[in-house]
Order: structure tokens, then sequence, then C-alpha cells
């Protein structure tokens, strides 16, 4: 789709866009952060959550210069659980501290790079809490990531979904967003990345189409995400904001969408949709 296409179905569904109402959270956030003052509390929050899966910081032996931050879940395709972000908190810290490296590599094993969030955690964690405790952990783990002076480079084999897109999009890689088709938005901090990598309107048309559904499809399926993906990308191309008030208006975003009944709904039937596929796999076989 062009942008001007793009631009004629925005302005179409402008009239809807206006009447969803998406609240704030401007409360809650300011209870949950009182609640999770220190990072390590966060953290450990997500540990306790999911388990499954590990992160690690390694320096690759062959070339002094390199570190490495590599996803362990290879049954899973390295999916994302709690204890992996937990984790990746504490490999990213280590790799941006790293003296001796100059590039972080960012990978996961046995040839996938990442499937995104774990849809088991993922479904546990659809509350408030859950979305308020992940986005700030993710968020900053990948701040830090893309503000160090350490080139990041993301190594996309095999799977790159959801979160992962991410992970991906803060090491400054384009890669495509499956998250409309999840009813919701960019969870890990990862608006900022694109509307910085690609600019605003393709960072719309990536957010409510480039995978998996078309824009009119999307709508149909969740109008909340439509309106997130839009309040994101507007977000961060907005003038006189400044850097925190456009981070905690992403975060107020994100929160609006996840945890919706649109929201439960996806993550059941991606999950019915996985368990389908491996019944008719094994039918072949
Ligand atoms: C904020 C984070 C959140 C967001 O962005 O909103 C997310 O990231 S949510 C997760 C988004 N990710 C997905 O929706 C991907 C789901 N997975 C797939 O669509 C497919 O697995 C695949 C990535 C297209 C690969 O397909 P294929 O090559 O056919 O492999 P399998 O499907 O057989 O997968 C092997 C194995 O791995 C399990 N798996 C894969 N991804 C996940 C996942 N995200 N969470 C949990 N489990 C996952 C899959 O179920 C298979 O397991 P077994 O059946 O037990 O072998």
């Amino acid at each position: 789709m062009n942008n001007a296409m793009l631009l004629h179905r925005l302005a179409s569904l402008r009239q809807v866009t206006q009447a969803a109402s998406i609240h704030t959270h401007v409360k809650t956030i300011a209870q949950l952060s009182s609640k999770y003052e220190k990072d390590e509390a966060k953290e450990n929050w997500l540990k306790e959550q999911g388990d499954g899966g590990s992160v690690k910081y390694t320096r690759n032996g062959s070339n002094p210069d390199l570190g490495q931050v590599t996803f362990h879940h290879k049954e899973k395709l390295n999916a994302f659980t709690g204890a992996m972000m937990h984790d990746f908190s504490l490999a990213v810290r280590e790799a941006v501290k790293d003296e001796r490296t100059r590039c972080v590599v960012v990978r996961g094993e046995n040839g996938n790079f990442c499937s995104g969030g774990e849809l088991n955690f993922v479904e546990k964690i659809a509350s408030e809490e859950g979305s308020y405790v992940m986005n700030t952990v993710m968020m900053s783990s990948l701040k830090k990531l893309a503000n160090s002076d350490k080139v990041s480079i993301a190594v996309l084999e095999g799977s790159t979904m959801g979160g992962a897109s991410e992970i991906a999009s803060a090491c400054d890689i384009r890669v495509g967003f499956v998250q409309g088709k999840m009813g919701v938005c960019p969870g890990w901090g990862g608006g900022r990345f694109l509307v910085k990598t690609l600019g605003t309107a393709r960072a719309m048309e990536y957010l409510s189409t480039a995978a998996v559904v078309g824009a009119e499809e999307l709508h149909k399926v969740s109008k909340h995400a439509f309106v997130a993906a839009k309040r994101m990308v507007v977000n961060y191309s907005g003038k006189n904001r400044n850097p925190k008030e456009r981070e905690e208006e992403e975060r107020r975003i994100f929160m609006s969408v996840w945890g919706h009944a649109d929201h439960k709904k996806s993550i059941h039937d991606i999950r019915e949709n996985l368990i389908r596929a491996k019944k008719e796999k094994s039918h072949k076989k």
C-alpha cells in the first residue's frame, strides 16, 4: 500500500479513531511506579511469573572486540519468558559496561532469532500490572542497548516475531511487526526505534499492515490496536514534547491495549492455531 492510500484510509477511519475510548492509566502508573520503585523488584517479578529459557552475555573467544547476548530457549524458537526478560536486563547491562569490547552481537541459539513473547507467559501477564512491569523493564533494556557506545548487531536468522522485532529495531535493523494481529502495539519500547528508523508514514504502515493483516481487516480485528498504532506514531513524530513525556506516553498507549478483551482473544487464537498446526504436521507424517 502506498503512503497516499494509507493516508486516505486513515482519514476515513478518523471518526472511529476519535470515538474510541482509551484510558490514560495515569493513576495506575503512579501506583505501580511506587510499588516497583527499584529495577530489581520489577526484574524479579518477571522472573517469578515465567520460567524456562535464559539469556547470557559472553565474549567471543576468537574476536576479543565482540561481546554476545544470546537467547537460549530453542524448543520454543527462543520465545521470551519472564525469566529471559530478567536475564536480558542483566546481560545488556553487562554488555554495555564491558570495556574490552566494541560490538555487541544479539542473537538466538539454534538458528532462530526469537519468536517474541512466550505465549503462556504473555497470557499470564495480560493485566495492567503485567503490562507496566514488562514494558518498563524491556524499554529500559532496549534504551540501554540503543544509547550505548557499542555497535549492536541483531542476527536475524529464522523467526523474528512480535517483541523480537522491537529488539531488532533497537539494533537499527528493519523488520516486520506482527503486533497488529495480536490486538496490541509494540510493548517493549520499540515504538521509538521504528519511527526513528523508518519515518512516520512507513512506521504506521508497518504497525498496521506490514504483517499479516491489512489495515481494514486489522481495524475489524481490533480497532484498539489500530488506534494505538496511530497514537504511538504520533507520539514520536509530534513536536514540543520532551523525551520523558514521550516515553511515558508510549507506556500509557501500550497499557491501554494490553489485557483488553481483543488482546486476550488474539492470544487465545494464536495459541489455538499453533496447536492445530502441530496436529496437522503430525497427521502428515
Ligand atoms: C509484547 C510482546 C508480544 C507482542 O509483541 O505483542 C509478543 O511478542 S507476543 C508473541 C508474538 N509471536 C508470535 O505470535 C509467534 C508465534 N509462533 C508462530 O507463529 C510460529 O511458531 C512461527 C514463529 C511462525 C514458526 O513456525 P514453525 O517454523 O512452523 O515452528 P512451530 O510453530 O512448530 O514452533 C516450534 C515450537 O515453538 C513453539 N513456539 C513458537 N513461538 C512461540 C511463542 N511465541 N510462544 C510459545 N511457544 C512458541 C511452538 O508452539 C512449537 O512448540 P511445540 O508445538 O511444543 O513443538
